[in-house]
């Protein structure tokens, strides 16, 4: 995918001032910088949820107006309140996931129910399948989050602050599972407050600050590192790390 002098504007504030990201076939890229410098909004426009005001995307060499193939592409959002209170079981969120490349219309083939299966029980939550999600913790409900975007099988997975607000046990299953997922040449993004259990798996950091790319090579080493364009005085792992408060439901047109 890339992302080529995008810019964004938010309200009235431009919030991408000419953002250039692309990755390749298999990378695992970790988008990082501090709160509100852009990096929601940057993946936001990969997946045509925010228009750009100047600038392209493209997915898999195809143009996201003329982009269709959404089964290749999977998306995790920010921590939402989407599920709570909805009376949908672990199976359901996740088989949701399988619509893009199963369609509406069709009874969910044997493919798709094994596929479904395979994805809840990559997040270690099989013998939760049948509860409710709003009965799961908030690393638990993540955990279904993600699965439900890998029951697409996808190509391309982008994550938005996976571990935010995720216990230990769950990070360390999140991990195992990205870790099963690269090794299978899916491409990764991930926005990131830090690089954390997942700094073992990323090829690449690119760093925003302000809307625009500060940084965009090898990860900075260990949690706690100043970013590493010497730009910014400030570490990128102590910028008010925050556990998102109640967001809007995103609308992704990836999850229904
Ligand atoms: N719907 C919106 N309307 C107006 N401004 C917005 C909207 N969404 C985000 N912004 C602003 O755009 C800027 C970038 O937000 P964005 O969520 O992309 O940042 P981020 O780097 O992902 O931050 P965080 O780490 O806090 O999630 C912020 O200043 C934010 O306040």
């Amino acid at each position: 995918m890339s992302l080529r002098g995008a810019t964004a504007t938010l309200g009235s504030r431009p919030v991408l001032r000419g953002v250039d990201l692309t990755l390749r076939r298999g990378e695992v890229v970790a988008l990082l910088g501090a709160n509100g410098s852009g990096k929601s909004t940057a993946v936001r426009s990969v997946i045509g949820q925010v228009p750009l005001t100047g600038g392209e995307v493209t997915l898999f060499g195809t143009p996201l107006r003329r982009f269709r193939d959404w089964a290749r592409v999977g998306y995790v959002p920010q921590r939402t309140t989407a599920a709570s209170g909805v009376p949908a079981t672990v199976r359901e969120v996740v088989s949701s996931g399988r619509l893009s490349r199963s369609g509406l219309l069709r009874w969910p083939s044997k493919a798709d129910r094994a596929a479904v299966r395979r994805a809840i029980e990559l997040v270690g939550l099989t013998d939760r399948a049948k509860d409710a999600v709003d009965a799961l913790s908030g690393g638990q409900h993540q955990r279904v989050l993600i699965a439900r975007a890998l029951a697409a099988e996808p190509e391309l997975l982008i994550m938005d602050e996976p571990m935010a607000g995720v216990d230990l046990a769950s990070q360390q299953i999140l991990a195992a599972t990205l870790r099963d997922q690269v090794a299978a040449g899916t491409t990764v993004l991930l926005v990131l407050h830090e690089l954390g259990p997942l700094e073992p798996l990323i090829d690449r950091a690119v760093v925003l600050r302000d809307g625009a790319v500060t940084h965009d090579g090898p990860p900075p080493r260990a949690p706690g590192q100043h970013a590493p364009t010497g730009h910014d005085p400030k570490p990128l792992t102590n910028q008010g790390c925050h556990p998102h408060t109640a967001e809007e439901p995103l609308r992704t047109g990836l999850l229904t």
